[in-house]
């Protein structure tokens, strides 16, 4: 893999408090193109409220988060537009509209635009589907007929439809057996290939983590305790770093990267 030194996100002197709740302190972030950057922390160590601040769905306290070099709280409404359409998002929940067919869950970003011809957005969900691996005739299905790996294949189908720079993964695996948790690792690892994806991604399963993952961010006691590659970010004491990698479950994951 190769990653260029372009910047895609920049976390500038980040702090985010809610009431007397101090959730980050001066964290200090930059997500390269074609990267994948992984969040790590225990449960309220704050990984979903930066992700989210990335997203724009919600302002720091202190401190800036650039997306494209865009400050992504003091930015128009066209520039917002554009980012948009710039960034995909896979979401852990609610991944898809339930009273949508698959078809159009995915044709809805690209109506959105309001530009499209239906014969081109047509085109583009088929390729999409294609993309991920779901054949054409779930098209016209129901979220509810669908099992469980299927929706995440739709709703990452979704997220690619406006072809994406950056690629946002909340806990992409989450509810899957392992091996539908493989086989959509191994699809999101070939789409990063072949779209020249940024990704930054939230996960606690170790193994989506050392398969996809070139840097790793661990956010624990309100600050960034640690950021680099995985053998690197493994050498910094501290107990979640300890407990979370270097437990048994850690231990055979690392085995993938030897
Ligand atoms: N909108 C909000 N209002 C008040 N407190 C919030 C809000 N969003 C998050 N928090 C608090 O911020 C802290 C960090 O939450 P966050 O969801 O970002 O943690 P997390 O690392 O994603 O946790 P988990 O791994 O359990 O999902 C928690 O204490 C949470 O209660």
């Amino acid at each position: 893999m190769t990653t260029t030194t372009s910047p895609v996100i920049e976390v500038i002197g980040l702090h985010t408090r809610f009431g007397d709740n101090i959730v980050h302190e001066d964290i200090n972030l930059t997500a390269y193109r074609s990267e994948v950057l992984t969040l790590v922390g225990g449960s309220g160590s704050g990984k979903t409220t930066l992700l989210r601040q990335m997203l724009g769905l919600g302002n720091p306290s202190q401190g800036s988060v650039k997306v494209f070099g865009y400050a992504r709280n003091d930015c128009g409404h066209d520039v917002q537009k554009s980012l948009r359409q710039r960034i995909g998002v896979l979401f852990q929940q609610g991944a898809l509209f339930s009273a949508l067919t698959v078809f159009d869950n995915i044709a809805l970003p690209l109506r959105e635009l309001r530009v499209l011809r239906e014969c081109v957005v047509r085109d583009i969900v088929m390729l999409r589907l294609d993309m991920v691996g779901v054949q054409s005739q779930h098209a016209h299905k129901m979220p509810a007929e669908l099992s469980g790996g299927m929706i995440k294949r739709v709703a990452l189908a979704r997220a690619l439809a406006l072809d994406p720079e950056l690629l946002f993964l909340d806990e992409p695996t989450a509810g899957l057996d392992p091996s539908l948790s493989d086989s959509f690792v191994s699809l999101i690892k070939d789409l990063r290939e072949e779209l020249t994806l940024t990704i930054v991604m939230v996960t606690h399963d170790l193994d989506t983590l050392v398969a996809i993952s070139d840097r790793v961010a661990v956010l624990a006691d309100r600050k960034l305790i640690a950021l680099g590659p995985i053998p690197q970010v493994i050498t910094v004491q501290h107990p979640f770093i300890e407990n979370f990698f270097l437990g048994v479950r850690g231990q055979n994951a690392l085995r993938a990267l030897q």
